[in-house]
């Protein structure tokens, strides 16, 4: 009946669109592989042609894999091709106002966009205040300290800067990568079931997980922005708001009374919808930049000679300096690479869908009212006609005019600007400047600090493999994790990376004290939305630190003099310590109970800690009883009982880790959960412990994990960094009376040393905001 009814609505001599034959109802469902869908998309795109149809579960779906076609139908047609279709698991998506590239194509749409269009541009002028310069000296470091922590790191940065350039703060960066994510999962086909299956979106709330999850998510989200909105308000009111969109929405909407009520509430309303506007604008830079960013560190790993080259332009013209944005003119190859890393791995690569509001013929082909069209990025990446020899990485192809994409003059060309993978027509990206200033700061930066390479096994010696095309599953794509080296190139650059970060890191200690309310309001939020544990629940770790020379007690005066780190006490802290580092860490004193977890990094101390008597350190991991568990005061970036969460039981996970320091250099070791530790050595070259299980390849790539901590290695990595662990010594009394109890420290619970959070901000690495 369907297609008797789509062939009468055919006008005369028109035929339908090409496409691979549909199974009734369900159309091409199965065929579609969950991860790496663009590449069945593209794949028929060989078979039927530039532009051609599926259909799925009844709506008919249009995929384009030519920028001309997708100019000449998304561009030129503009007027019927500008609206978004229905997502099954958001069903209000396209009128209820919260996500401007969500939205259909009607007022609320113009009016959104207009206003984002204003505040980017605005912002933009002003070189978007230098906020992605800011976190990028904040990255370099951070990355030179743990490259194998990358991805945490580029998320950090991405959600940062976008958390700056909406709210004028950093902090609500942890909230937002939560929430983001979450919507990411909403959105996506392979993300929520009846994305792919439309008709589970009638089931109620009451028996949907879909709808359930996408309500906590969204009622946390909603609670954030309006927070952060008010926060911003109250920095305006003090006089201190840093420069940020809703700082330029208030203050061109004036943020005096005394005027009518219906002006007020008119004036509410608008800025209600700003802070919905901003907020879609955090949301899509905290969610797409990382793509690329990784995807250039996965290029530099299969591409060397590109990055010499990189590295040998930034050199020259910017005499051993770090790149900054006002070098763009000079640097033609890094603006290149930035582009060509998009073009090579496309963030959206099945792009983000219009749908058409007006039967159309296009080319003696019908598309119907009501369907979906997809621009596919990858497959217009693919176009060997404008990219010839597409699967290469070769940013010649914006710099030599042999190249069809070749453009003049260099000091201008490329960049990103109208480039097709921020999509066409009235529904372009708005982010471009801020992605051209992220990555052209970001990739020059790292090009700038180190030599990326492939990992060399120690046993065989041979190249580790690093996968070209593992990507995962959602709307925007990202690399797997890969392993990869990143080797600072001279000391002078790795003095300079500790400079930029140690700015970087003062600037923001005022802002952190200015958002104390606001950070542990979300905090709580957060452990109300079950994504953080709440505070008594946390199985605390506790190091009991036994022995003598380098096992702790007797570096107690390190702890006095705010000296280098005390081994034990580092490996509390679960942080490599950087030599010099002040590294004081002595929690409450609390009843040590069979030995439990010894999911830690193992750091073996740096000079300063050599004149102790090293080699003699054992560390005890225990888990403490929490009866009187001291409160944080710094809330963490994610959720903190990953360490007990690994999937053990606790018969499984105890474990007594001992060891002998090492001393002289400062080296990181991790150490498991899990395993039977006991008598083994986990501090030298090979560790019985090891925190990183799973190779490489065989690491599991599901964006959730990124974010929950569930599983994956992302998360052991962040869980290793963010767990709280404290300290406690056999000889506790030696170090309470070298460190005296303060009553501020009386007040907060802790009995001795210096409370955990002075050590994590010394300390890169820790969890922070
Ligand atoms: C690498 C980073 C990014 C990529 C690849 C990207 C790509 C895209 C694509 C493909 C679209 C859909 C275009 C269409 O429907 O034809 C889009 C829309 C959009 N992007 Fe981006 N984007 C990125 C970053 C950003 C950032 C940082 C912002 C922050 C302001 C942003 C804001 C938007 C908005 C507001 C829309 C919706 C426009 C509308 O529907 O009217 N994007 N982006």
């Amino acid at each position: 009946i369907q297609k008797w009814q789509e062939r009468k609505r055919l006008p005369a001599g028109v035929r339908p669109l090409p496409g691979p034959a549909n199974l009734p109802f369900i159309g091409r469902v199965h065929d579609v592989p969950e991860k790496g869908s663009w590449l069945k998309f593209y794949e028929w795109s060989k078979v039927y042609g530039p532009i051609y149809q599926t259909k799925m579960f009844g709506v008919t779906h249009v995929w384009i894999t030519s920028e001309k076609i997708a100019q000449d139908l998304l561009s030129r047609r503009a007027n019927i091709y500008s609206d978004r279709p229905l997502i099954p698991n958001l069903p209000d998506n396209r009128t209820s106002g919260d996500y401007l590239a969500l939205l259909g194509r009607n007022d609320i749409w113009k009016r959104q966009r207009k206003l984002c269009n204003h505040l980017m541009h605005t912002s933009a002028l002003a070189s978007l205040h230098d906020y992605p310069t800011l976190e990028r000296n904040r990255f370099l470091y951070l990355l030179s300290q743990s490259p194998e922590d990358y991805i945490e790191y580029i998320e950090q940065f991405t959600s940062r800067t976008v958390s700056r350039l909406s709210w004028g703060s950093a902090h609500p960066a942890p909230v937002l990568r939560h929430t983001t994510f979450g919507l990411l999962e909403t959105i996506s086909p392979s993300g929520a079931l009846p994305n792919v299956i439309s008709f589970l979106r009638h089931l109620p709330l009451a028996l949907s997980p879909w709808k359930q999850k996408e309500k906590a998510r969204h009622d946390l989200e909603d609670k954030q922005f309006k927070s952060n909105v008010g926060f911003v308000r109250r920095m305006m009111e003090v006089g201190r708001a840093e420069p940020s969109f809703i700082r330029t929405f208030l203050e061109e909407q004036g943020v005096d009374t005394g005027k009518a009520k219906a002006d007020e509430e008119q004036k509410a309303k608008e800025a209600d919808e700003a802070m919905h506007v901003v907020g879609l604008m955090a949301i899509a830079g905290a969610l797409t930049i990382g793509s690329p960013i990784q995807s250039y560190i996965l290029a530099m790993c299969h591409y060397p000679e590109w990055q010499a080259k990189l590295q040998e332009e930034i050199d020259t013209q910017l005499a051993g300096r770090c790149p900054m944005w006002e070098d763009r003119e000079k640097l033609p190859l890094l603006r290149a690479v930035v582009k060509e890393v998009i073009r090579w791995r496309p963030p959206v690569p099945t792009g983000i869908p219009h749908a058409i509001e007006k039967d159309d013929v296009y080319d003696g082909y019908f598309i119907p009212a009501g369907a979906t069209i997809h621009a596919l990025e990858w497959g217009i990446t693919r176009d060997e006609t404008t990219y010839p020899d597409a699967e290469t990485f070769n940013p010649s192809r914006f710099l030599l005019p042999s190249y069809p994409t070749y453009r003049s003059p260099l000091t201008t060309y490329p960049n990103l600007s109208g480039f097709s993978q921020f999509g066409f027509g009235r529904r372009t990206c708005q982010g471009v400047p801020i992605v051209e200033q992220d990555l052209f700061l970001t990739m020059g930066g790292m090009a700038w600090a180190f030599t990326i390479t492939k990992k060399t096994d120690p046993v065989t010696g041979r190249e580790v493999a690093v996968h070209w095309n593992d990507y995962t599953p959602l709307l925007i794509a990202k690399p797997c994790r890969f392993p990869f080296e990143a080797v600072p190139r001279d000391e002078h650059k790795v003095k300079k990376m500790r400079e930029m970060y140690d700015d970087a890191v003062e600037r923001e200690e005022v802002e952190k004290e200015e958002s104390r309310e606001e950070r542990e309001r979300t905090e709580a939020w957060m452990v109300e939305a079950g994504v953080r544990q709440k505070e008594e629940e946390i199985p605390w770790q506790s190091v009991h630190v036994s022995g003598v020379g380098g096992g702790g007690v007797d570096d107690a005066p390190a702890v006095r003099t705010g000296g280098t780190g005390v081994p034990g006490v580092a490996v509390a802290l679960g942080v490599t310590v950087p030599a010099g580092a002040t590294v004081v860490s002595v929690a409450p004193v609390v009843s040590v109970t069979p030995v439990v977890n010894a999911n830690v990094d193992v750091v073996v101390p740096g000079p300063g800690v050599d004149g102790h008597g090293h080699g003699h350190g054992q560390a005890q991991v225990h888990q403490a009883q929490h009866e009187h568990q001291p409160q944080p005061e710094v809330p963490q970036e994610g959720p903190h009982q990953e360490l007990m969460d690994n999937g053990k039981t606790e018969d499984e996970a105890k474990s007594t880790s001992r060891g002998s320091s090492r001393p002289a250099s400062t080296r990181s070791v991790t150490g498991s959960a899990s395993g039977s530790g006991s008598g083994s050595p986990i501090w030298g070259s090979e560790p019985s412990l090891s925190f990183r299980s799973s190779s490489a390849e065989s690491s599991d790539c599901e964006e959730r994990d990124v974010m929950d901590g569930k599983r994956g290695e992302e998360n052991e990595g962040q869980a290793r960094r963010r767990v709280r662990i404290k300290a406690v010594s056999n000889a506790s009394s030696t170090i309470e009376s070298l460190v005296p109890t303060t009553p501020e420290r009386e007040e907060k619970g802790l009995r001795l040393g210096v409370d955990v959070r002075e050590a994590e901000e010394e300390v890169p690495g820790a969890w922070r905001w």
